[in-house]
Order: structure tokens, then C-alpha cells, then sequence
């Protein structure tokens, strides 16, 4: 899938906000992604002047640069994460009470981002202004069975989907998850109803989890370029 492009000052001013709300003690899952990086990195700052703060982490990105950054790391075997912050590659805010609906997978890690961030007491998530949509018509991730995509494929469709195996950009063949399992990027043109849709994917056998967040988030910090929007749910 294409990875888009908000600026990196941005992304930065998001990570920094998010980072600022870890509590001493706190458990923090970490998202994937450059702008889930950037709070690492301000979270690592924290922890290097005194924030006692442990991350679990949802991806060999995040956990990698966690260690780069000097966060010390748990397994979701040791703690329950009080926070998750998180990136998305699209957001759509209701216009009434309800919580953000989020399309997630462009760096094929949803699956365990969903763990993590479900897990989690209060789900933060970070993103640049160009991810904010009135229309959630961008193509949903699937992680499947490698077995699984043709059956997985004629599934997605008989559902009105248009899928396409993920292309690796950099070795011939499929994007490889970190699960060792593949994506299918699936288009629905615009998604009126993200409740049902998620149901239905999530009941297709071969299929690991899918990229739609529906009723998780708690709180959106979009970057912008003087400071940072907040959104929270049912505001
Ligand atoms: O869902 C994700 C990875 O699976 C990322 O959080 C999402 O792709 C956003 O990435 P970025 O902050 O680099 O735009």
C-alpha cells in the first residue's frame, strides 16, 4: 500500500503530545509507523530524564527503536498496557457522540496493533493532518493465511470488495507480515457502515484481523502546522 505524506513536523508534534500524556509507572504499548516513531522517540527522551515508564511494543519496528530509545520492554504475558499510542493511515471523526473510526495496516502490522491497542485502558492515537477524512474509501488491510488468499480473495469479493495481494517494494513477491502471514488490501470504495464491515472480515476464516478500528480509539492528536488538534470520543 502506498504510504502517504504529511509533513514530518507534523508527525513529530503529534508523537511529542502523546508522549507528554504517559503518567510515571504507566505501561505504554507502541504503535508502528513514522508517526507512532516519533512518540517513541519523544517517549524515550522522557524516560532518559527520569520517566519510569515500560512499553510493550507492536511490531520489530517499534520494538527496536524502543530499545534504541531506551524504554525497557514487557510482553502483553507481564502487563496490561495502561496506554497505546498509535498511528492510522485514515480518520474519520463522527459528527456526533461516538468514537473515530480508524483504517490501519499500512505497515502490515494491524493485527498486533489491534492487541495492543485494545488492551489498552485509553488508546491515543497520532497522525499528521493529512490522514483526517470525511469518507473512509481508502482499501481496508487483511493479514491472512498464506494458504488462505484465494479463498480469502473470492470472500473479500462476494462482500463487494476489490483485493489486491500487497506487493513487496523491495524483494519480488508478497509483503510478509511480522506473523509470517501476507496482506491483502482490499477496496470497498466509501464504508457507510464500519461496524458491519469489520464483522464481516473478521468472520472470514484464513483472516488473522483487518485494518478497521471501530470503536477503539479514545483521543486523535492530528499535527498541524503550529501545534496539534485534539479530538476525544463522544466529544
Ligand atoms: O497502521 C500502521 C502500521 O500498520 C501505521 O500506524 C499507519 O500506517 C500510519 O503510519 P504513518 O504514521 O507512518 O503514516
Amino acid at each position: 500500500m502506498k504510504r502517504s505524506g504529511g509533513t514530518d513536523a507534523e508527525k513529530r508534534r503529534a508523537g511529542e503530545r502523546a508522549a507528554a500524556a504517559v503518567s510515571d509507572g504507566d505501561v505504554v504499548g507502541l504503535g508502528t509507523g513514522s508517526t507512532a516513531a516519533a512518540a517513541i522517540r519523544a517517549l524515550g527522551r522522557r524516560v532518559d530524564s527520569g520517566l519510569d515508564a515500560r512499553a510493550i511494543p507492536t511490531s520489530h519496528q517499534s520494538r527496536a527503536l524502543a530499545r534504541e530509545a531506551g524504554i525497557p520492554l514487557l510482553t502483553l504475558e507481564e502487563a496490561t498496557p495502561d496506554l497505546a499510542i498509535d498511528g492510522a493511515d485514515r480518520i474519520a471523526i463522527p459528527d456526533r457522540d461516538g468514537s473515530p473510526v480508524l483504517i490501519k495496516g499500512g505497515g502490515a502490522a494491524h493485527t498486533r496493533e489491534k492487541l495492543v491497542d485494545s488492551a489498552a485502558e485509553r488508546f491515543l492515537v497520532v497522525a499528521d493532518s493529512t490522514k483526517l477524512t470525511d469518507c473512509l474509501d481508502s482499501p481496508v488491510p487483511v493479514e491472512v493465511l498464506p494458504d488462505a488468499v484465494p479463498v480469502v480473495e473470492r470472500r473479500l469479493s462476494a462482500l463487494g470488495g476489490d483485493p489486491t495481494l500487497r506487493a513487496a517494494e523491495r524483494k519480488d513477491g508478497p509483503v510478509v507480515t511480522d506473523n509470517g502471514n501476507l496482506v491483502i488490501d482490499c477496496a470497498f470504495g466509501p464504508v457507510d457502515d464500519p461496524d458491519s464491515l469489520a464483522a464481516d472480515i473478521a468472520a472470514l476464516p484464513g483472516v488473522l484481523d483487518h485494518g478497521l478500528f471501530v470503536g477503539l480509539a479514545d483521543v486523535v492528536y492530528v499535527g498541524t502546522d503550529d501545534g496539534v488538534d485534539v479530538y476525544r470520543s463522544g466529544d
